[in-house]
């Protein structure tokens, strides 16, 4: 290394690294030896200068090859032609380099040097590259020419139908296969993309392109512009399942909903946006709510809160086997629901939108300190602070019933649409029909820019140009299969596009694959949803769920639950009992939770009742004062890590007042109740919420 280092500061530089072919590290060598030579005649530099070049040379090249891993028969040649190289420069430096002997040896021993090469790996390697390189040259040289047919012939067609003359300035083939998109130019004089965009249906015919298949305008890079995507394969036609990926999503990065006809993912980003999914029966709405689901489940930053008073169906697959213990996660750990909360009555919906209400006033007082430290309004959504995504299966039709039970479910709906944008709560509405009374609803126009209408073919109540106002040429026969229509997202203009097929046993699948992966409502939102919240899944409230699951027919008792099995059933206990007793089991091993003595559960003097209830240990002790609910949310923030009174102490000093001794206090009652525990000894000790917890032994 120190004679490269010596070299570099006092010779030409001579690149090692560099990669080299067989021709260009012949050249590398032997133009270095010429540089040499030259310089060293010019500064007089002693020819044995020359020879020490060499070996530096040699060096340099053994050194870096084998940093570069070069088979050894490649480093034995750079080495050797380094050697060769250093002779020349000797003899010619004593010669001068400039004579006609001294660069005619020079270009032989290039040329003996090349000859070497070639017999080596590298050599191997550049001439792969080299092949693959003219191959690729070929390929896009037919590329280019089948491209050239296609602009002048869609130029050609332009003209023809929309009367245009535009000049088309690239074509880019989908690597799908499924077609290709044009850039064009439009000309001088005033024409618009939108121009080419009303004549899609005509410059489809024009084109002969199969059933299915469309020619889409949509704007260029400016207004001057127009790229119109060409789908040459249907395949919409054809059926897909959900991506068997199940990795995690955000709210914030978009949440697949389907496919292009390009075969390219839909993305729907729905931290400020409310969605509209209409379908009639049987175009595949169920279907597609269920893959909505799935993406919600997948987000690390959602919870997903599901209104179906369709006997639940929309959500019940997403509940019942994580509560019927049915299905077990990977380490053989129960599974939380898919869903976090889901309503199936009207009361239940009632409850559930008021809690959605609350949490949005609530958010927005007590959230103030951290939008003013983010610097703004949009309450900052993340895995502490999860959006809710409420999925209201008809709900476009609660919006637009005259019944009375039913205004009041819409005007709660309407009012979390209206208030709670900022604060991270928005819907997704389904509905029958893109009805006018729907889509005539302000709130509904102006907040759920996210729109998918299913067509399946059928062309009852399906309005396009009111679902997809300003568009033209949208025809419901484009899309005449189940799960398939046409979507729209203030990123992604309207165009086809079709759902996912996700049967049971994916749903399945996801809901054990995301289990862990679900956020837990903040503090401040759980104590403004109160017990309606923390109580859903009591015995009462979910009695529903047990009426309408398919099994309850075949089994005559409800729920296969396996935990029944399992009971010494010397008394008799309801399904729907052994169900909740079951999943609060779960629930409590999993998260740690021990019976409050404080809940109201405790003080109910229904004893049933006390049995019924949910606590998870985020919510536990809702009389607690603020500031010791404070405390545990940072706690629970601190994750893994873990720590200290003093520093919860600190943090709340301002507030409330705190002192490091009450927070000790509480600490202990925190280990006690296994809510946390302690890691460390002495000043190191911390203590980790029993969530963040490494698992003991005992555990
Ligand atoms: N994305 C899809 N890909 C392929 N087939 C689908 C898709 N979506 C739905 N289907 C087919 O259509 C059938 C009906 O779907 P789904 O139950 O979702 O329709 P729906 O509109 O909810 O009808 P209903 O209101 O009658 O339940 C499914 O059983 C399936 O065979």
């Amino acid at each position: 290394m120190s004679t490269a280092t010596a070299h570099k500061s006092d010779g030409p530089v001579l690149d090692w690294a560099a990669g080299h072919g067989p021709v260009t590290g012949a050249l590398s060598a032997t133009t270095g030896a010429f540089a040499i030579a030259t310089t060293g005649a010019a500064t007089a530099m002693p020819p044995g200068w020359a020879l020490a070049v060499g070996a530096a040379g040699a060096l340099g090249h053994t050194i870096v090859g084998l940093r570069l891993r070069n088979a050894g028969r490649t480093l034995t040649t750079r080495a050797a032609s380094w050697l060769i190289g250093a002779g020349w420069t000797t003899w010619a430096m004593t010669h001068g380099p400039l004579t006609w002997a001294a660069l005619g040896s020079l270009a032989t021993i290039g040329v003996g040097i090349g000859a070497a090469a070639r017999s080596a790996a590298l050599y191997e390697e550049a001439r792969e590259e080299e092949a693959h390189a003219t191959e690729q040259r070929q390929i896009a040289t037919d590329l280019s020419a089948e491209r050239r047919t296609i602009a002048a012939e869609w130029a050609d067609r332009i003209q023809r139908v929309c009367g245009i003359t535009v000049r088309v300035l690239g074509v880019e083939m989908w690597p799908t296969g499924a077609g290709f998109s044009l850039d064009a130019e439009l000309p001088p004089g005033g024409a618009t993309w939108s121009k080419v965009a009303a004549e899609s249906a005509r410059l489809s015919a024009d084109a002969r392109l199969p059933h299915g298949c469309t020619a889409t305008a949509v704007p260029g890079i400016d207004q001057g512009r127009v790229i119109i995507d060409v789908t040459t394969v249907n395949v919409l036609e054809e059926t897909r399942t959900y991506p068997s990926e199940y990795g995690p999503l955000s709210v914030l990065t978009g949440i697949p909903w389907g496919y292009r006809t390009n075969a390219e993912p839909v993305l729907a980003y729905l931290r400020e946006q409310c969605a509209l999914v209409v379908g009639p029966t049987g175009s595949g709405k169920t279907n597609m709510v269920h893959s909505i689901l799935a993406g919600f489940a997948r987000a690390q930053d959602v919870l997903t809160w599901v209104i179906d008073l369709n006997a639940g169906s929309a959500g019940l697959p997403w509940v019942l086997p994580a509560l019927s213990g049915e299905i077990q996660s990977e380490e053989g750990k129960p599974v939380r629901p898919g869903v976090d909360w889901l309503a199936g009555t009207f009361e239940e919906a009632a409850a559930m939108l008021d809690a959605a209400v609350r949490i949005a006033k609530h958010r927005k007082m007590a959230y103030q300190d951290v939008l003013a430290k983010a610097n703004t309004d949009l309450l900052p959504i993340d895995r502490r602070t999860p959006q809710i995504m409420l999925v209201i299966d008809e709900g476009a039709e609660i919006l637009v019933s005259t019944d009375r039970q039913m205004r009041k479910l819409a005007e709660k709906i309407l009012e979390v649409i209206r208030i709670a944008r900022a604060m991270g709560l928005r819907t997704v509405l389904t509905a029958l029909g893109a009805t006018g009374s729907v889509l005539g609803n302000l709130m509904i126009r102006r907040e759920a820019k996210v729109r998918v209408a299913l067509t399946g073919g059928e062309t009852e109540g399906m309005d396009l140009s009111k679902m997809f106002p300003g568009t033209r040429g949208l025809r419901v026969d484009q899309a005449p299969f189940k799960g398939a229509g046409f979507m729209s997202t203030p990123e992604s203009p309207v165009a086809l596009f079709k759902a996912w097929r996700i049967k049971p046993n994916q749903i399945r699948e996801i809901t054990a694959a995301t289990s862990e992966r679900h956020p837990v409502l903040d503090v401040v939102s759980a104590k403004a949803a109160g017990p309606a919240y923390a109580r859903r899944w009591d015995t009462d409230r979910t009695a529903w769920m047990r009426e309408h699951t398919p099994d309850a027919g075949s089994s005559g008792d409800g729920l296969k639950l396996t935990a029944l099995s399992r009971q010494d059933t010397a008394e008799p206990v309801s399904p729907e009992e052994a169900m909740l007793r079951a999943f609060r089991e779960q629930i409590d091993e999993q998260f740690d939770t021990a019976p409050d003595p404080n809940t109201p559960e405790a003080d109910s003097a229904d004893p049933a009742a006390g049995g019924g209830g949910l606590n998870l240990s985020a919510l536990r002790g809702e009389q607690d004062s603020p500031a010791q609910r404070e405390a545990l949310a940072l706690l629970l923030a601190a994750g893994p890590e873990g720590t200290g009174a003093s520093a919860i102490a600190r943090a709340l000093a301002d507030a409330h007042g705190t002192t490091r001794q009450t927070v000790v206090g509480w600490l202990k009652t925190w280990v006690n109740d296994r809510t946390a525990v302690r890691v460390g000894e002495g000043t190191k000790a911390r203590y980790v919420h029993a969530r963040h917890a490494p698992q003991t032994p005992e555990d």
